[in-house]
């Protein structure tokens, strides 16, 4: 495999083929545009040069910009080290050159890799190759003239789309919509890429600048509104992220003052957004969704997941059933069992009805909904699981059921068999103790639905062989959820971290802030929704066995208040019965009931917390606080147990199982800028205030006052433990 940079080889036929090399995804790192800028230099020097095509190398054209120059500005705050890629390099090089350019396109074009294509005279690509100009969900915006070349290859209306959703389309759409000019296949890629090259320069073929085209842009009024509609969404999609109005705005500088002017603006724009919180908190999720794919001990140690082709789920309820259905989508056959035929039917009408909701939905093909499908089998016992590889238990949060359960899997199935427990709160020691396998037991939690939510948090104890947690991850990554790896401890690391969350949002509640305006800070936050309504959302069911389980278990920081017992009693159960602290009819958004009020009013008065029996007055701002300083203090006490790798794998999982705004870059990531010091003084007055809720951790207190940022690896904190 070639290294990082650019060759150029010169055919007899007068064609320079210009091939980008920085494995695995050819990203343009600097030292590949400085070496782009020489070639392109060199072969329009070369009077032995006819043409020009440029290539990937390895199957892939190039997945754009190199981001870790992205995170370098961040941590730096230098936007020099951007080189004039935009400019220099796209306009004044390629496009505006002296011999035409070609570019051959296979695997993917992302970001500046497409860009880099428009700029060229002409783009010839493989089957199946995405094209996309993803860079908004960096936080950024196309920055080397995508945002001008796109609108004038394909038309306004679809690539504002694909720019403001980030959503890359495969290069047969992008034949149709004339941002490809031929497909052929990867063997002939490069061979029609030089004769069209070579006919562009003998004038057989049209040499085309896309900057100067205007013919797909449509007329001045329609292009504003087209941009006016698209900007009403992104106000409504996007509220708290700057780069996509600042997109649109860029598009129409273009569209209104031409394109190079457009170009000019998008390079100002761009550097303003790079430097933004937005684009810091999104790039730092991108490098800790990656990170969660490197466990030390696991993967590092020269082990191959074996194949999982076979899983059987115990228990089809709402979890077994939404975990059924991810791994048939996944492809892999799935033996379904429950204890009665009534329970096994509703369970596969479940599953049914979850694959059949994505197909209405368009998110699945009515075919592959057929073949899923065809991948489920139920069973009342245990006579299939002799050849399963692995089983996901997803029963009732009951101890000695499953204990029951893992000694009978422990006979039914081969020697080699996972045995996973969808656990979200019990020990897995306890729920493996009448077993000796304790080496294939592991945790695999789902998050609700789990056919929908993007996380697998895979709980590992001190005796889960690191052959078995390879292979879940393996599993986790074909039924395409991001697998991330932590240590047993009760409610594992994201329900352990998030309880405060709810307890929190009670705590504010009975100390006489308003239900709906907690709410409502917490959506503007960038959150889906409140805790209240999430509450609702999730049944009073969940929420009564959860906080008694987890009161118990952090008895010295809990808050524990009677409203839900009030409100099931007053004939309320959330979204399920219609009637929570919100109605919901069929049809339209739920509405705030002021008839919870009263109930809210009988709880303040049982747990008379209220300083002075008076509401507290607090800003929009402290209310926000008051709700996530002591997730983040929780936070600091699962990195402090070690019950974590790495402090990022709890903001991938924050955005992932808890929703937590990604552009905030995840629960710690959020901590740190917002400040450790600022927490630690806020929680520290609170508790002084309102009790031992809010009582700073010790590891919070260190960082804060040694001014360590709390993402900060463990070694920097003596007296760190490990469970992993
Ligand atoms: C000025 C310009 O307009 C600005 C830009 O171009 S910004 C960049 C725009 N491009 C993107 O956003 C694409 C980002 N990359 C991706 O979406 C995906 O990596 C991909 C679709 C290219 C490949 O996905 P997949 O095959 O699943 O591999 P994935 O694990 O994601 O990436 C493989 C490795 O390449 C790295 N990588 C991918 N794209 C990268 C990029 N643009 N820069 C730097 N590294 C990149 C990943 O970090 C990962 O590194 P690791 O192995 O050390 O963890």
């Amino acid at each position: 495999m070639a290294g990082v940079g650019v060759t150029m080889e010169v055919g007899n036929d007068g064609v320079a083929v210009i091939t980008i090399s920085n494995p695995p995804v050819n990203a343009l790192a600097i030292p590949v545009v400085d070496g782009l800028k020489a070639k392109f230099v060199e072969a329009t020097r070369r009077e032995d040069v006819k043409a020009i095509v440029l290539t990937g190398n390895g199957g892939k054209f190039s997945g754009g910009f190199d981001i870790n120059v992205f995170e370098k500005v961040h941590k730096t705050g230098d936007i020099s080290i951007m080189p004039d890629v935009s400019v220099d390099l796209v306009v004044n090089t390629i496009e505006d050159g002296k011999k035409p350019v070609v570019a051959a396109i296979e695997g993917l074009a992302l970001g500046g890799g497409l860009e880099l294509t428009m700029g060229c005279h002409a783009r010839i690509a493989a089957p199946k190759a995405q094209l996309g100009l993803p860079e908004l969900s960096l936080g950024v915006l196309p920055g080397f003239g995508g945002t001008q070349r796109l609108p004038r290859l394909l038309g306004l209306s679809k690539a504002v789309e694909i720019m403001l959703l980030s959503k890359p389309i495969m290069s047969e759409e992008g034949k149709k919509l004339g941002l490809i000019d031929a497909l052929v296949s990867s063997e002939e890629l490069l061979r029609v890429s030089r004769l069209w090259a070579l006919d562009i320069a003998a004038r057989r073929k049209p040499w085309i600048r896309s900057l100067h085209r205007t013919d797909k842009l449509g007329s001045l009024s329609e292009s504003r509104e087209i941009l006016k509609v698209a900007r009403q969404q992104a106000k409504q999609t996007a509220p708290n992220m700057p780069q996509h109005l600042a997109c649109l705005d860029v598009i129409e500088e273009g569209i209104v003052h031409g394109g190079y002017n457009g170009v000019l603006k998008e390079a100002q724009v761009f550097k303003e957004l790079v430097l933004s919180d937005t684009s810091r908190g999104l790039v730092h999720v991108f490098f800790a969704q990656r990170a969660t794919s490197k466990v030390p001990n696991v993967t590092d140690i020269g082990l191959k997941p074996r194949s999982v082709k076979r899983v059987a789920v115990i228990g089809g309820g709402l979890m077994g059933s939404g975990i059924a259905t991810a791994l048939i989508l996944g492809n892999i056959y799935v033996v379904l069992k429950e204890v009665n035929s009534e329970y096994l039917l509703r369970g596969i009408k479940m599953v049914e009805g979850n694959v059949r909701g994505l197909v209405a939905r368009k998110k699945l093909a009515q075919d592959k909904a057929e073949k899923a499908l065809s991948m489920l089998k139920g069973v009342l016992d245990y006579s299939e699981f002799r050849n399963v590889d692995m089983v996901i238990e997803a029963v009732i949060e009951k101890v000695p059921l499953k204990q029951t359960i893992f000694s009978e899997i422990e006979k039914a199935c081969p020697p080699h068999c996972i045995l996973a427990t969808n656990t979200s709160t019990i020990d897995l020691n306890v729920v493996g103790e009448k077993t000796s396998s304790q080496d294939r037991i592991v945790g695999a939690h789902f998050f609700s639905p789990a056919h929908v939510m993007p996380l697998l948090e895979i709980v590992r104890t001190e005796k889960t062989s690191a052959q078995v947690i390879l292979d879940l991850m393996a599993v986790g990554k074909i039924i395409k959820k991001v697998p991330v790896v932590v240590g047993n401890c009760t409610a594992f690391a994201v329900n352990r971290t998030f309880f405060p969350y709810t307890q929190g949002s009670h705590l504010l509640l009975n100390l006489g802030v308003d239900v709906f305006r907690i709410d409502k800070l917490i959506s503007r936050f960038g959150l889906p929704m409140g805790p209240f309504q999430l509450q609702d959302l999730a049944g009073y069911g969940v929420a009564l066995a959860v906080g008694k389980e987890l009161g118990a278990a952090f008895s010295d920081r809990s808050f524990r208040s009677p409203l839900v017992e009030l409100l099931v009693k007053s004939g309320r159960n959330g979204k399920n019965n219609g009637k929570g602290y919100y109605l919901y009819e069929k049809g339209s958004k739920p509405k705030p009931d002021p008839s919870v009020l009263p109930i809210i009013e009988e709880c303040r008065r049982v747990t008379n917390v209220m300083p002075g029996g008076k509401p507290i007055s607090v800003s929009d701002n402290e209310i926000v606080e008051m709700i996530l300083f002591p997730v983040v203090n929780e936070a600091c006490r699962v990195m402090d147990e070690g019950v974590v790798v790495r402090a990022s794998d709890l903001d991938i999982a924050s955005v992932l199982g808890m929703s937590f705004p990604s552009y905030r870059g995840g629960i710690v990531f959020w901590g740190d800028t917002v400040g450790p010091n600022h927490i630690y003084t806020s929680l520290k007055k609170w508790s002084e205030l309102y009790g031992s809720f809010y009582k700073p951790s010790r590891f919070l207190e260190e960082r804060a006052t040694k001014g360590i940022p709390l993402s900060a690896p463990a070694s920097t904190s003596p007296g760190s433990r490990s469970r992993l």
